[in-house]
């Protein structure tokens, strides 16, 4: 059967390739996220004649893009999040949608504690500062998160992850979440509440939704009105979280002191009004990029695919009502 793996990434991981060159299935490779309408309009690759399609977050499988594939059975993500595929028109159309959740979720965890530690510390300015000569200007930071109240929305794998750590803290924890998880808020001493209250009463905002309708721009004007002059907020989940133009005016105005962003509504992100302001800590979507983590990562899709081809509902299968056996 035919692979088609559209990737900036995977073919620099020997393992990955290792895996599917050793599969028995022809691999076609095309290395850059192409959109799937313009591979096929190139001629080079055709993906109507992909059994299977090993990818990642930045390949837009709409339905459209997912038309170009008649005789795919699975779409195999290595990436964690998977909002970049219409799953209903995916398993309409039979195709089992697998990605690799969890897989980068301590190295995530660990990248927003210091997105928070960098803002909330002004680690950037002190770096600036020195660079500069300007000794005399180092800042006294005006948030230690020692004693501060951090508010989690989204207590998935990554928001637990970073919870775990910020016990460590001494900070209070509150948390908003589709999912509550009562025995582990009372073993971290963490108390669950409505996201209002949570934006009123923390002192850093920490993102770690997943994206859905019911979370795109869960953060607008209104939320960021809500929280404390004082406050910043954290995101490493994903941009769409946040209304852009509304967190860059209450970054310019000051009715927030800071934010520490790893990701955006438009990536790869080239020019922004965020680039110039002083109060925010800006990073390329890197939360999750650890060597460790990435092979692991095309690994495991890579197993996800064949397992599909071999007739083997995937392990990582999303949609696992689309399966369909060879
Ligand atoms: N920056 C990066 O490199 C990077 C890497 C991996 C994942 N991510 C993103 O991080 C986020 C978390 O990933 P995860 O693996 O922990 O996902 P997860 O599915 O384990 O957790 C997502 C959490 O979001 C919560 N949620 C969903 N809808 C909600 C709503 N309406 N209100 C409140 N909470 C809601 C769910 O209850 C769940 O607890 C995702 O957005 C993912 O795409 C980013
Ligand atoms: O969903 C993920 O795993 C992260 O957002 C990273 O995605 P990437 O590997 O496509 O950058």
């Amino acid at each position: 059967m035919n692979i088609l793996v559209v990737s900036d990434s995977l073919r620099e991981l020997p393992p990955a390739v290792a895996a599917l060159e050793s599969s028995g299935h022809r691999v076609a490779y095309v290395d850059a996220l192409t959109p799937l309408p313009v591979i096929a309009a190139r001629g080079l690759v055709d993906p109507r004649q992909a059994d299977a399609l090993v990818t990642g977050r930045l390949m837009w499988l709409d339905a459209e893009a997912l038309g170009l594939l008649p005789r795919a059975r699975v779409i195999a993500l290595h990436t964690s999040g998977s909002d970049n595929v219409d799953l209903a028109e995916a398993t309409r159309r039979g195709i089992v949608v697998t990605n690799v959740k969890g897989v980068n979720a301590e190295q995530c965890a660990e990248f927003s504690l210091g997105l928070m530690l960098a803002v909330t510390r002004q680690i950037r300015t002190g770096d600036i500062a020195i660079r500069q000569g300007l000794w005399a200007a180092r800042t006294q930071t005006s948030l230690d998160l020692y004693g501060a109240t951090v508010g989690i929305v989204g207590l998935g794998l990554i928001g637990k992850a970073a919870v775990r750590r910020l016990k460590a803290f001494g900070v209070r924890l509150l948390c908003h979440t589709r999912t509550p998880d009562p025995a582990f808020g009372e073993e971290m001493g963490m108390t669950y509440t409505d996201l209002d209250t949570l934006l009123r009463e923390s002192d850093v905002v920490s993102l770690y939704a997943s994206l859905n309708e019911a979370t795109r721009h869960m953060i607008g004007a209104r939320e960021l009105g809500l929280m404390k002059p004082s406050a910043a907020l954290i995101n490493i989940a994903r941009g769409e979280l946040i209304d852009e133009p509304a967190l860059v005016e209450a970054l310019r105005t000051r009715r927030i002191a800071g934010a520490g962003l790893d990701v955006f509504e438009t990536e790869p992100l080239f020019k922004s009004p965020l680039f110039a302001l002083d109060n925010v800590v800006l990073t390329p979507h890197q939360a999750g990029l650890a060597a460790s983590a990435k092979v692991n990562a095309a690994v495991r899709a890579v197993n996800n695919a064949l397992a599909a081809l071999d007739g083997r509902c995937p392990p990582d299968a999303i949609n696992p009502e689309a399966f369909r056996a060879p």
